[in-house]
């Protein structure tokens, strides 16, 4: 069932009002000015101290987490209560100790001045302590039923931290498929391919992609220029940090994307969520390596047998083949 459907169904003006809003504008991340603004201010000065390592050594940085609070701080304006149900990567634990007091000083600044010079909003200056609420605002643990909102505030840190790719991905799901996504990747080139433009975008950079179940995906410039075209998938392989892979594949920049993990490491929806919706609205498709669909309704986790395929509708059945018989000899 469509979004608009179940809020017609409950027939609550303002529950239509906002999420008419989101449909809208969540087709831009929300709000996609506010959390560039925060992104490019630490991207630009990224200190030694920004960035730290979580308990599984994977990095997190003041962008995280603060991507993580402005998104719950808007949907929490924007949401009637009963339908804010987050479920982030990010949460509060390491901020809390007493080694990362500095940290949440600057992220509680960085939030603020952003809330402050977007202007958007009429709020008194978040204290630490809300700051540390809203990251917490994400501890949904998503499943079948009713929607929940699916936030990555910043996927492929390691990528940001190298100044390479990154994207911040937010879906929702409704009954545990996912509806909406949306991939806003500051760092990805303008598409190159069969563009009459080419020359002058090719040293621009900056898409956000947008899915919509039933209505494709569509790619627009983060510089504010309107969506370019309805998306199809094509073209040739690239290589890069987080789901701009999905975003590159969607637009036709790749062909195949394969991704295997190890043995014992539990995927999570939020790595792959927003980008699934963007391939799969594109004409894509996205299974896992015995060929099944995700299924984004079990929780934090995806169920994965070995490992995530993404390609073509065409190309499916002969990929999926080649696949299996690699598996089949490597056992
Ligand atoms: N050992 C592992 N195997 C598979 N995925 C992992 C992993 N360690 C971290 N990840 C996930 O891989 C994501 C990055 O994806 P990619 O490799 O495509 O850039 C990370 O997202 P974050 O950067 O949001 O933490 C993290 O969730
Ligand atoms: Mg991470
Ligand atoms: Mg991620
Ligand atoms: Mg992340």
């Amino acid at each position: 069932m469509v979004l608009s459907d179940l809020l017609e169904r409950k027939k609550k003006k303002s529950s239509v009002k906002s999420l008419k809003w989101l449909m809208k504008e969540s087709l831009l991340l929300p709000r996609k000015q506010l959390l560039l603004l925060l992104i490019f201010t630490v991207q630009k000065s990224l200190l030694l101290s920004d960035v730290q390592s979580k308990s599984d050594k994977t990095p997190v940085t003041v962008a995280d987490y603060g991507s993580q609070a402005l998104v719950s701080f808007v949907l929490k304006r924007e949401l009637p209560s009963e339908f804010f149900s987050l479920v982030a990567e990010e949460d509060s634990v390491d901020l809390r100790k007493d080694e990362s007091q500095e940290m949440l000083k600057r992220i509680t600044t960085l939030v603020n001045d952003t809330l402050s010079s977007d202007g958007r909003y009429d709020f008194s200056p978040l204290s630490e302590d809300d700051v540390l609420n809203a990251i917490d605002s994400g501890k949904s643990e998503g499943g079948s039923h009713g929607q929940h909102w699916v936030l990555d505030p910043i996927d492929g840190t390691k990528g940001f931290v190298r100044g390479d790719q990154y994207a911040i991905a937010l879906a929702l799901l409704d009954e545990g498929n996912v509806m909406l996504g949306v991939l806003a990747c500051p760092n990805l080139p303008l598409p190159t391919t069969g563009q009459s433009h080419q020359h002058s975008l090719q040293s621009q950079v900056g898409c956000l992609f947008s899915a919509r179940v039933g209505a494709g995906t569509y790619m627009e410039f983060l510089d504010g220029s309107p969506p370019t075209k309805k998306l199809g998938v094509t073209a040739p392989p690239v290589r890069m940090d987080s789901q701009a892979k999905y975003g590159a594949l969607a637009r036709g920049d790749g062909a195949i994307y394969l991704r295997f993990h190890h043995q014992g490491y539990h995927v999570k929806i939020w790595d792959h969520a927003a980008g699934c919706i963007v391939v799969t609205e594109a004409g894509g498709v996205v299974t896992d390596a015995a060929g099944n669909p995700l299924d984004f309704s079990i929780g934090k986790h995806l169920d994965l047998e070995k490992g995530i395929i993404v390609t073509s509708k065409k190309l499916m059945p002969l990929l999926l083949n080649a696949v299996q018989e690699v598996l089949k000899e490597q056992s």
